[in-house]
């Protein structure tokens, strides 16, 4: 079966205008800032679906750009700004920042309250925690979405994880323990990749690597989540999964672009509603 993002987006989404609905009575407009440094491909991909899900669901959302070559210092500022501004409730931030910026840095100054993708280490510790009262990455809970509108069981299941970035392997390793899984991280230097890749009840893949998991790493009942966002040779958005080449094998699997991605953009203004109610008490 093809797990279509498209879904779990519509159904969170409806969910997600009533509360627009209900803040919009109370007077308050939510709104959605964006920094993003330079023009990487997946930054755009993703500020595109923002932008497209914010129209449909009535929210703000301002786009703040900085040229490749800034410095920490003026990221910085901006953050300040968007800290500092009341009628903004959310930060995202996208990573990795370019090398010259100090990201140990930056993270700390983005205020926890409107930290919507959980950059601020104060968020990390409560994912590490189980604490449901932060954020949590919005790509790590659009897997775990996924997963439960599809009704699969993560409970004592055998769960690998390839990638280790704070934006998606890490967080989503702990979230998976919290759905009491049996939790595999595998990443670049990982021996034998394929032989603990095939024994996978679920296989999550984010290692940012166009078509690489072909069907030499899959079994027949593996579930295949792919969290990649890549543009293939010929300019299309793929990702890090050969689809056309495990479709067949494996049980399930989810599309790019229509997967994970699409569900992304959704939980981000589900994590601002949350932010806005945050900034209101
Ligand atoms: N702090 C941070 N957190 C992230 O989660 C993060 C990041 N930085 N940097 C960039 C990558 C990439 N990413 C995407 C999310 C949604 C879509 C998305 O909406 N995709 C639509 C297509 C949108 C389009 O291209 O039109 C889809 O797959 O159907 C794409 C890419 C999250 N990332």
């Amino acid at each position: 079966m093809i797990l279509y993002g498209k879904q779990v987006a519509e159904k969170l989404s409806d969910e997600i205008i009533e509360e627009v609905r209900s803040l919009k009575e109370k007077g308050i407009e939510p709104k959605l800032a964006i920094v993003r440094v330079g023009k990487n491909e997946g930054d755009l991909s993703y500020e595109r679906g923002a932008l497209k899900r914010a129209e449909k669901l009535g929210i703000k959302v301002e786009v703040f750009e900085l040229e490749e070559g800034v410095k920490t210092e003026d990221l910085i500022e901006c953050i300040d700004k968007i800290n500092n501004d009341a009628l903004i409730h959310g930060i995202l931030l996208f990573r990795p920042l370019p090398k010259n910026i100090d990201e140990n840095k930056i993270k700390n100054y983005i205020n926890p309250n409107k930290d919507v993708d959980c950059i601020n280490p104060i968020n990390v510790a409560k994912v590490m925690e189980g604490d449901k009262t932060g954020f949590a990455p919005c790509t790590p809970s659009a897997v775990i979405e996924i997963l439960k509108h599809y009704g699969i069981e993560l409970k004592g299941k055998n769960v690998v994880v390839i990638g280790r970035s704070m934006v998606v392997g890490k967080p989503l390793s702990m979230l998976l323990l919290n759905e009491d899984a049996t939790v595999t991280i595998c990443h670049s230097k990982t021996r034998n990749l394929k032989e603990i890749t095939k024994k996978a009840d679920i296989l999550i893949v984010a290692i940012g690597r166009a078509k690489y998991i072909n069907k030499e790493y899959v079994g027949e009942n593996t579930v295949v989540i792919d969290v990649g966002i890549n543009v293939d040779n010929v300019g299309n958005l793929c990702g890090d999964v050969d689809f056309e080449d495990v479709k067949d094998i494996v049980s399930d699997i989810t599309p790019v672009p229509g997967g994970v991605g699409a569900v992304t953009n959704t939980v981000l203004f589900k994590n601002l509603i949350n932010a806005c109610r945050l900034q209101i008490k």
